[in-house]
């Protein structure tokens, strides 16, 4: 179980958070919406423990342990992951070296991996990591190379984004192989059918959870509400009356 108990964080001049709420359990998906600005990349990089969004105020709790205090590194080693948007780290690696570095696997198991993926291995095992492959293609390496680290928590922040709609099932599938495996799977999503897949969703308003439940309630409520809610600007801020 992770928990984000009262949380308030500030960057810069700007309160992000106001009091956040959430609640993970293992084995299940959680879609995280919200306008532009509502706070969602913050929530990700909040939960992965990054320097800059430790919070003023709140706690964050995992399987009975406050880890708001832990470094990313020590969140890494308890099994928390973010894939990040691109595994630019690693350029000029191959895609076997990328995946197999570190961990017990062998070339031919990564090449299983990248299968579940959508990528053909023959083609795609013995490439560079390098300006040659697409967004979508970077983007489906460092979700193989997630799935292979076999995390507690792992956060995918936008995982639909630069992925052609024909795709979309790759990732719920990939979130379907995380879930078996036991993990808690975050998703922060704009697509409506990612967020269909779900277990759960949170919708995120002005850096607070604002309505949570069943995915498809929530999907309604936001596109009939929030869409052209006279109360939030685009960059996600209140507008006070
Ligand atoms: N370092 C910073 N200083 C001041 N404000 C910041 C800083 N970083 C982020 N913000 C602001 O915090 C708010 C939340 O940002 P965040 O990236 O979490 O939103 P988001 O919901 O992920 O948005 P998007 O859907 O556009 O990616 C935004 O208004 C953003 O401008």
């Amino acid at each position: 179980m992770l928990t984000v108990e009262n949380v308030f964080l500030t960057l810069g001049h700007k309160q992000v958070l106001r009091g956040l709420n959430l609640s993970f359990e293992k084995g299940k998906a959680y879609g995280i919406i919200g306008q532009n600005g509502a706070g969602k990349s913050s929530i990700a990089y909040l939960l992965m423990g990054l320097e800059r969004y430790k919070p003023d105020k709140g706690k964050i709790i995992f399987g009975g342990e406050d880890i708001t205090p832990l470094s990313v590194y020590e969140r890494a080693k308890r099994g928390i992951t973010l894939a990040w948007q691109e595994p630019a780290r690693f350029e000029g690696l191959s895609i076997k070296d990328f995946l197999t570095l570190g961990n017990r696997y062998s070339h031919e198991e990564a090449g299983e991996y990248l299968k579940l993926v959508g990528l053909d291995p023959e083609r795609y095992l013995n490439r560079e990591i390098d300006d040659s492959l697409s967004g979508g293609e970077r983007k489906r390496v460092e979700m193989a190379s997630v799935l292979m680290v076999k995390p507690e928590v792992v956060i995918l922040d936008e995982p639909d984004s630069g992925i052609d709609i024909g795709s979309y099932e790759k990732v719920v599938q990939v979130v379907d192989h995380l879930k078996k495996n036991g993990s808690i799977v975050v998703v922060i999503t704009h697509n409506n059918i990612m967020l269909k897949s779900m277990d759960y969703a949170y919708l995120i308003c002005n850096g607070v959870a604002y309505r949570e439940g069943a995915p498809g309630d929530i999907q309604e409520f936001y596109e009939d509400k929030c869409d052209s809610c006279a109360f939030v600007d685009e960059g996600g801020e209140i507008i006070e009356a």
